[in-house]
């Protein structure tokens, strides 16, 4: 884990001239939940492909702390315990649950012994101890983004990034997401960064909010000043929101 801040600073991405990302800071503290909000298209996904290594900067820097990320490979990142999750869930079908997150401990390192003790705490904190023998290819959608959310701690991040973790789920679902998600911050230190597109989820779990629009930063604050602020109802949330 680390005490360090997780810094985005000036970013910018483009993808074959297009300026997917422009001039865009963004901070995120251990213990803290910030949510990344704006409508599609707008560089949410991008902003932590950036993070993560997974595409290059055209312009700014990411660090943390004091230790440039940027220009590192993504496996150095993630080794530096940055870890993310993507908008499409990745497990092995074939492997049961518990042998998805120990073999994400294994590769963090750990023996056997601890893999699977890490494992098996893991599967009690997020209520899958049940369905711990199970394929992962049989679990429902709710549960294999609470499995991949399990896999990504097994490395003991000190960051964790989650694109869309509640696309897809049913409103039972959500809430089981909401409270295991809610719990993180607070009994392991981390700094949560998370997209989502459920309004509702994100008011109730982010500290603060974070709006993109078009590649650049609009609005940044509480959910209650994000929800009213003009310029984030004009791009974003509409009307409605505001008397919601
Ligand atoms: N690998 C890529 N190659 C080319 N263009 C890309 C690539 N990835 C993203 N883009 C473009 O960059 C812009 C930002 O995309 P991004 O996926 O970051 O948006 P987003 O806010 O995450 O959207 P959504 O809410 O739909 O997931 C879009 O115009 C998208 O088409």
């Amino acid at each position: 884990m680390s005490n360090s801040t997780l810094i985005a600073e000036d970013v910018s991405v483009e993808f074959s001239g297009l300026r997917a990302l422009d001039g865009v800071t963004l901070k995120l503290d251990p213990g803290e939940i910030v949510g990344l909000i704006g409508p599609n298209g707008s560089g949410k996904t991008t902003l932590i492909n950036a993070i993560t290594g997974q595409v290059p900067l055209a312009g700014g820097e990411v660090r943390l702390g004091e230790a440039k990320l940027s220009g590192l490979s993504p496996r150095s990142i993630a080794l530096k315990g940055i870890a993310r999750s993507f908008q499409i869930v990745r497990l092995f079908n074939n492997l049961t649950v518990i042998e998805n997150i120990e073999s994400a401990a294994l590769a963090h390192g750990d023996g056997l012994r601890k893999a699977r003790q890490k494992a098996a705490g893991l599967l009690e904190e997020f209520g899958l101890t049940a369905l711990s023998d199970a394929l992962a290819v049989g679990l429902s959608y709710g549960d294999k983004r609470r499995v991949e959310i399990a896999r990504a701690l097994a490395a003991e991040p000190g960051f964790l990034l989650l694109d869309e973790p509640a696309a897809g789920m049913n409103e039972a679902e959500t809430e089981k997401l909401l409270h295991t998600l809610q719990g993180l911050p607070r009994e392991r230190g981390l700094g949560l960064l998370i997209i989502d597109h459920d309004m509702s989820l994100m008011m109730r779990l982010c500290d603060r909010l974070h709006v993109l629009a078009s590649g650049g930063t609009i609005a940044t604050g509480t959910a209650e000043e994000v929800r009213r602020n003009p310029a984030v109802i004009e791009a974003y949330l509409g009307s409605e929101a505001v008397d919601a």
